[in-house]
């Protein structure tokens, strides 16, 4: 099959490369010349294990193409798959402004029969909107159909996820389109859901919205825990071993960003609220997590008063390990939180640091190693579960640091493994551990 792709961010460059990987030929369109640029030289414009191989075999193999043109990119397709970003607005609601571009630039190329594939996520009832604003606009001759196919990849694992997702699912109201997806999607050999557009793109907005439930659930539950003197790791260990809860997604820490959950939450919520609806569980949930981004912050004055003055290291920017997106990352929130109480903030991500420099205040120093972030630290806040940093020998804190005092916002070491050294760990929804038997602070 011969499909385009309008959008080579996250989504629809992984959805590019792999529907080119399973023996469709692709063309990918963005108008970021740099980034299409790089990508016809079999460079990802983004770090994501394994993309790059596969973008070069593909394009060795004659399946794969690049282009800023819309015009070439859309000659002779069946099948033009959007995934074009659709950003928060200042009232929370989707932008669907890039949406409707693409919408129009496919109108404006297109010269034979076409089927639509919506990839970003957007709100109910939009691919409705996108079939009416198209029929609106190319020639009367032209049939079009639209598909709703939400994406479910994570970033950090987006090509293991496109090869091993549980379901895709293929919203639409004419069977033939729906039939056409599926045959395209079939070498996936992944179980389709086919259902109507509308819950299609409800499917989306509701499994993000009940992840980021599940998170600041087990965040509650942690915080607590801590107060009891239960242990949240047991907890949720526990508590996944019933299989009507499940054991993912139950990880206590800092709470969740990234360019998916917070923005999509907040637009279900703006989605009820259109219809009158309260949504007020969502609501508690980004409440929640708002709150839950910045208690290492509260465990730090908590512990020392006053942050002023102090040298304070953090590992990992990054929104999750294995990415270098700073969308919504926690670190964003604590460095500013942190630059402004006066202290001087020192950080350390393997893959981030580029993008980092864009969205962290000015005062931020970056180091090149973990050891270099640590030096004469004051405390330290672990953000990001990088495994350099769940692997790191605990040594390192007590050599490095001006005194040994951890606050790990991922629980990325054992209790009983701390224990075994001379430092003050405070983590989340688990006891603190003083072993640093400290003399002036
Ligand atoms: N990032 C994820 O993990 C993820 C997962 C599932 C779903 N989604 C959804 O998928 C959509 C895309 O997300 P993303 O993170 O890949 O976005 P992104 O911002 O990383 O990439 C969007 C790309 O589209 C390009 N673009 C914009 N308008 C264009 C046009 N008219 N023609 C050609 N290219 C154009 C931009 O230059 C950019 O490269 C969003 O709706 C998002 O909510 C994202
Ligand atoms: O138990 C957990 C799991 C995740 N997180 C945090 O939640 C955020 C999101 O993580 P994850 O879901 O792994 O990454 P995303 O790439 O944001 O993927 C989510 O958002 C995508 C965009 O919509 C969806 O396609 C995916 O299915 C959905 O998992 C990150 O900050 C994580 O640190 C936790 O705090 N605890």
């Amino acid at each position: 099959m011969k499909i385009s792709v309008v959008g080579t961010g996250y989504v629809g460059l992984v959805t590019g490369v792999s529907l080119s990987h399973i023996g469709h030929y692709v063309t990918c369109i963005d108008i970021d010349e740099t980034k299409v640029e790089k990508m016809r030289q079999g460079i990802s414009p983004i770090y994501e294990p394994g993309l790059e191989e596969l973008m070069k075999e593909n394009i060795q193999a004659g399946r794969l193409f690049f282009t800023t043109s819309h015009q070439e990119g859309f000659r002779d397709v069946d099948v033009i798959y959007i995934a074009v970003g659709t950003p928060e607005k200042e009232d929370g609601s989707a932008n669907l402004s890039y949406i409707e571009q693409a919408v129009r630039d496919i109108a404006a190329n297109i010269t034979k029969d076409i089927i639509v594939v919506t990839k970003s996520t957007v709100p109910v009832g939009t691919n409705h909107y996108i079939k009416e604003l198209l029929i609106s606009l190319v020639p009367k001759h032209i049939n079009v159909e639209v598909v709703s196919n939400p994406e479910f990849l994570r970033e950090g694992s987006s090509v293991y996820d496109t090869f091993h997702g549980d379901r895709i699912v293929i919203g639409a109201d004419s069977e033939e389109a729906a039939k056409v997806i599926e045959e395209i999607n079939k070498p996936f050999g992944i179980p389709i859901f086919k259902t109507d557009i509308k819950s299609a793109e409800m499917i989306k907005y509701a499994s993000n919205a009940f992840l980021a439930t599940k998170i600041s659930f087990i965040n509650e539950i942690a915080n607590i825990c801590e107060k009891l003197g239960a242990d949240v790791e047991s907890v949720a260990r526990g508590m996944g071993m019933d299989k009507r809860i499940g054991s993912m997604f139950l990880n206590a820490g800092i709470g969740y960003g990234g360019s998916c959950f917070p923005k999509d939450t907040k637009a279900l919520t703006q989605i009820a609220a259109n219809l009158d609806h309260n949504f007020e569980l969502l609501k508690a949930v980004i409440k929640v997590n708002n709150h839950q981004q910045r208690i290492l912050i509260d465990k730090a004055r908590e512990r020392f008063g006053s942050l002023t003055g102090k040298r304070i290291a953090l590992l990992g920017l990054a929104f999750k390990p294995n990415t270098d997106d700073m969308r919504e990352a926690a670190s964003i929130v604590i460095s500013k939180e942190l630059i402004a109480e006066g202290a001087k903030v020192v950080a350390y991500d393997p893959v981030a640091v580029e993008n980092a420099k864009k969205v962290l205040p000015q005062e931020v120093i970056y180091t090149e190693s973990i050891e270099d972030a640590l030096e004469n630290a004051d405390m330290v806040f672990i953000l990001t579960e990088w495994s350099q940093i769940k692997e790191l020998d605990l040594n390192i804190y007590v050599q490095k640091m001006k005194q040994p005092i951890v606050f790990d916002g991922r629980n990325c070491y054992s209790i009983n493994e701390v224990q075994q050294y001379p430092i003050e760990y405070h983590s989340i929804g688990r006891k603190p551990i003083y072993n640093y038997q400290f003399q002036t602070v």
